[in-house]
């Protein structure tokens, strides 16, 4: 059975600091195993990232905090314009032609956000936890620009997360127990077959399951959730950006274990979380080489993509 490759991401993982930068060899080898990876199965997960299991626990405790509160009480954090940021109840958004049976909190760092009151701590673990998926995910672009002979800086430089608009967003995300009353489909799943808009989305998931990506052999398998692991999956941007040497990867949530047959209210809800790594807004997203596709705007393509799902 294929499973989901592991990179170790030791010599350049956020423990790594400046004055101890990884060597020329150490990112060679490093950028050898992702395009193993990511040239093989098509996603893989790192482990020895850097970003700590005390802030992960920090952040699923907030977020399942959040999660359970009365409905009018997460109702006060959401959008009603655009529906873009903020919280959004089950079945606001379609993937794939599923009514996706979850709900989520997305921040966007150059959008106004409005944060529950409730919750302590919200807001500084959120930004926390965002500041750390920023340099981890550079790294990863970095190292994934390597893998395919591009300079470090290949897709970093497009990438001015704090000094530039972005539509960088992370989410975090839980599939409550299934509502009684929710109108389910012969095919029902938890989150529709997709790929991601951005350039590369790094997921972190509870021990619950349910994920599944597609390899690039085009077979199904379960991502299975891996202690300290960080799945990365390639996104649109990058998949036009390489003229396809590197693919964006399908991927969706299945019903979860506990509903597995009926999709009945099951005993446990399913709690992840995702950096959606997008370039500037202002970028022009070409291809390497053979230029496959015309170049295109990073802002006007994920407009374009959250009108389809969300149907406005
Ligand atoms: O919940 C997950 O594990 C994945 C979520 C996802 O793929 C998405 O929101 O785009
Ligand atoms: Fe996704």
């Amino acid at each position: 059975m294929i499973e989901t490759p592991v990179v170790d991401f030791k010599d350049y993982g956020l423990n790594v600091d400046a004055e101890n930068s990884p060597t020329d060899a150490q990112l060679k080898e490093l950028a050898e195993d992702v395009y193993k990876a990511l040239t093989g199965v098509g996603f893989m997960y790192i482990k020895n990232h850097g970003i700590s299991a005390d802030l992960f626990k920090r952040i699923e405790n907030i977020g399942r905090e959040f999660f359970s509160l009365p409905q009018e009480e997460k109702m006060k954090c959401s959008f009603t314009e655009g529906k873009k940021y903020g919280y959004s109840g089950v079945a606001t958004q379609m993937l794939g032609g599923n009514r996706d049976v979850k709900e989520f909190f997305d921040y966007e760092y150059w959008l106004p956000a409005r944060w529950p009151k409730n919750v302590n701590g919200f807001e500084e673990v959120y930004k926390e936890m965002f500041r750390e998926f920023t340099t981890l995910f550079r790294r990863v672009l970095e190292v994934m620009a390597l893998s395919i002979n591009q300079e470090r800086t290949f897709f970093t430089k497009l990438h001015n997360t704090y000094t530039k608009r972005t539509r960088t967003k992370m989410r975090l995300l839980n599939y409550p127990n299934m509502p009684e009353d929710f109108t389910k489909t012969e095919s029902q799943i938890r989150l529709g077959e997709h790929t991601d808009w951005g350039t590369v989305t790094l997921i972190a998931q509870d021990s619950v399951g349910g994920l599944q990506g597609k390899t690039r052999s085009g077979e199904w398998i379960d991502v299975t959730p891996k202690d300290g692991c960080l799945l990365v999956v390639i996104g649109q941007l990058v998949q036009r950006w390489t003229s396809d040497k590197l693919q964006a990867n399908p991927h969706r949530v299945m019903k979860l274990p506990s509903e597995a047959e009926d999709m009945k209210a099951g005993k446990n809800s399913r709690f992840s979380m995702t950096y959606f790594g997008q370039p500037d807004c202002e970028a022009m997203i070409g291809s390497v080489g053979d230029s496959k596709y015309e170049p295109i705007n990073a802002n006007d393509h994920i407009e374009q993509r959250l009108a389809e799902s969300y149907g406005y």
